[in-house]
């Protein structure tokens, strides 16, 4: 297993920013979700978000992927402005994102006819499914149902669906928490493919620090909401590809696991003791 030295590979020193995340705050209502966030992601980059249950994870993803608005601050994609007219980007979201009465192929014709707008037909649409569905190793099941699929399947479809919008960019929230652990670990191995070879820039969030760290270039640590904010980028130090079994038996690979918690932990203890600093005035 190769610790990197640098911190940052050198294709991704130069790889262009593709997203910009520039002093956002969001709100409902009168509460503070997620507070003062700043954050730049390259293109290819694979970023893991985590933090603690309400740190605002999703809801940062529900911002980068335009479902809502920051209550101030922006969000730049390729330089520009997040608004409606920017859909280049894909969801897949842990509960698996399907129509369930749809088939696995039509599931992925009905986000490309919409991708293509009248432009191809019917034939040439079920052609590209298949080819989608092949990438994701499930061209054997464009005629099942979700509800005839494993979860494994069913979000290989989803991960195919989402493809097939020819985003390059992948948004994934807990997108293998509801997997067994072999079918989680193909999972892993199919998106970093996909990132590697594709070049998709890839967020995706996590509770487990042994994805992340398998999965990640940066993991991006929420302190505990809210309101949640950026705790630390954390850079992962070990060069891909990453052969899971030695990086999991290394003394390198249980330090920095060790780290990352103590990191979560620590704000986790902060917030704890800021509550219980309320509790005690409270009583004055
Ligand atoms: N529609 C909503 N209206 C009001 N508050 C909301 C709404 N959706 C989420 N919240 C609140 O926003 C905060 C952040 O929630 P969010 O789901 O983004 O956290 P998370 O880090 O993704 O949590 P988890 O890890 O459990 O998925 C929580 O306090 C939650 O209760």
């Amino acid at each position: 297993m190769q610790v990197l030295e640098e911190t940052k590979k050198p294709d991704q020193i130069l790889a262009p920013i593709k997203i910009e995340v520039k002093n956002v705050n969001f709100g409902y209502g009168e509460t503070e979700i997620l507070k003062d966030i700043n954050l730049q992601v390259r293109e290819g980059e694979f970023i893991v978000l985590m933090g603690p249950s309400g740190s605002g994870k999703s809801t940062f993803l529900r911002l980068l992927t335009n479902l809502e608005k920051p209550t101030s601050g922006e969000i730049l994609i390729d330089h520009l402005k997040l608004t409606k007219e920017i859909p280049d980007l894909a969801v897949v979201f842990q509960d698996y994102s399907l129509f369930p009465w749809l088939t696995a192929e039509e599931n992925i014709v009905l986000a490309l006819k919409k991708k293509w707008k009248g432009k191809k037909s019917k034939k040439e649409l079920f052609e590209l499914a298949e080819q989608y569905l092949a990438l994701v190793q499930l061209g054997h099941a464009a005629k099942k149902y979700p509800g005839e699929m494993s979860g494994g399947m069913r979000q290989r479809a989803a991960i195919a669906r989402a493809l097939s919008m020819g985003a390059d960019l992948l948004v994934m929230d807990e997108p293998f928490g509801a997997l067994d652990p072999i079918t989680r670990i193909q999972l892993q191995e199919l998106v970093l493919q996909i990132n590697q070879t594709q070049k998709k820039t890839v967020i995706f969030v996590t509770h487990d620090a042994e994805e992340a760290i398998m999965l990640a270039d940066r993991i991006v640590m929420f302190s505990p909401g809210p309101p949640g904010k950026i705790l630390e980028c954390i850079d992962v130090p070990f060069e891909k590809p990453r052969k899971r079994d030695e990086l999991f038996e290394s003394t390198e690979f249980t330090e920095f696991r060790d780290y990352l918690l103590n990191v979560m932990n620590k704000g986790i203890f902060e917030k704890l003791s800021q509550s219980e600093v309320v509790k005690d005035g409270g009583g004055i």
